[in-house]
C-alpha cells in the first residue's frame, strides 16, 4: 500500500572514516515483500531505524508515498511510525506476565483505542496466526507461538508497511518456517509492504526479492535494478 524511495541517505558517526548508510537510490514498490541481507555491522539496523523514522540520516530523502519521513520532527515520526508501521523483533518484545490477548492489545490500551471492534481483531488476528487460547499466558507459550503473538499485536492496526527485523532468527526450523510464512501470506492479505531483514534462506527465498547490503552501500544494486 505504500512504496518506499531513498534519496541520497547517508548516516555518518563521529570518528568513523565512512558512513555506516550510504544509499543513493533505493525504491521498493508498494506491497513489495523484499529481504535485506549483510554481514554484522553492514547497515541492517541502521536502515530499520532510518526507515522506520526511529532515526533520522544526516542527510536525504526517506519517501513512504509522499511523504519524507525524515523532514518531520521526533514527535510527528513517532505518530507516523504508530499509525503506518508493524514491528516484528528478533526477541517478540512480548510482557511475559501478560495473556497472548493482552499483548496484542497493550499498544491500543495504552491510547486508549481498544474498543469492541479492536478487541474482535485481536482475536480474530490470533485465531489466524493460530493461536488457539488466546487467554493463555505468554510466559507459557513456545516462541514459536510468541512470535505469532508479536506477529498478531503488529498487524492490529492494519499497518501498511510491516518491517521485521531477524524475525526467525531465534526459532527453530520448524518454528522459523511457520513464522516466515505467516509474515509472507499476512503481509499480501493485506496489502502491507513487507521488508524483513533476515539470514533465514527459506524467508529470502519466497520474498519477492532481496537486497544485499555491504559496508553501508548496496551490494547487489545492478542484479536488484537499482544504482547504490
Ligand atoms: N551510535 C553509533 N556510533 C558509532 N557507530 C555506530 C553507532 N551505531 C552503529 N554504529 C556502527 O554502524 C555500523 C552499522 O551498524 P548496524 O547496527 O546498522 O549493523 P548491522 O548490519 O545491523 O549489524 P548486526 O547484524 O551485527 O546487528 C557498525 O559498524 C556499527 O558499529
Amino acid at each position: 500500500m505504500l512504496a518506499l524511495t531513498l534519496d541520497q541517505v547517508r548516516v555518518s558517526y563521529p570518528g568513523l572514516e565512512t558512513p555506516v548508510l550510504d544509499i543513493r537510490s533505493l525504491a521498493i514498490a508498494a506491497e513489495e515483500c523484499v529481504a535485506v541481507t549483510g554481514p554484522s555491522g553492514s547497515g541492517k539496523t541502521t536502515l530499520v531505524n532510518i526507515i522506520t523514522g526511529l532515526a533520522r540520516p544526516d542527510q536525504g530523502r526517506v519517501l513512504w508515498g509522499a511523504e519524507d519521513i525524515a523532514a518531520l520532527p521526533e514527535a510527528r515520526r513517532d505518530r507516523w511510525r504508530a499509525e503506518t508501521v508493524g514491528l516484528v523483533m528478533q526477541d517478540f518484545h512480548l510482557f511475559e506476565g501478560l495473556s497472548a490477548l493482552d499483548n496484542v492489545l497493550l499498544p491500543a490500551r495504552l491510547r486508549r483505542a481498544a474498543g469492541r471492534d479492536t478487541v474482535d481483531h485481536a482475536h480474530a488476528l490470533l485465531a489466524r496466526v493460530g493461536i488457539k487460547r488466546a487467554n493463555q499466558s505468554t510466559a507459557t507459550l513456545s516462541r514459536g507461538e510468541m512470535q505469532r503473538v508479536a506477529v498478531a499485536r503488529a498487524l492490529l492496526r492494519r499497518p501498511k508497511v510491516l518491517i521485521a527485523d531477524e524475525p526467525t532468527a531465534s526459532l527453530d526450523p520448524g518454528h522459523g518456517a511457520e513464522v516466515a510464512e505467516l509474515l509472507l501470506s499476512l503481509a499480501r492479505e493485506s496489502g502491507a509492504t513487507l521488508i524483513a531483514v533476515s539470514h533465514d534462506e527459506r524467508l529470502i527465498k519466497r520474498m519477492d526479492r532481496s537486497l544485499a547490503l555491504s559496508a553501508g552501500r548496496l551490494a547487489n544494486a545492478a542484479f536488484a535494478g537499482l544504482a547504490a
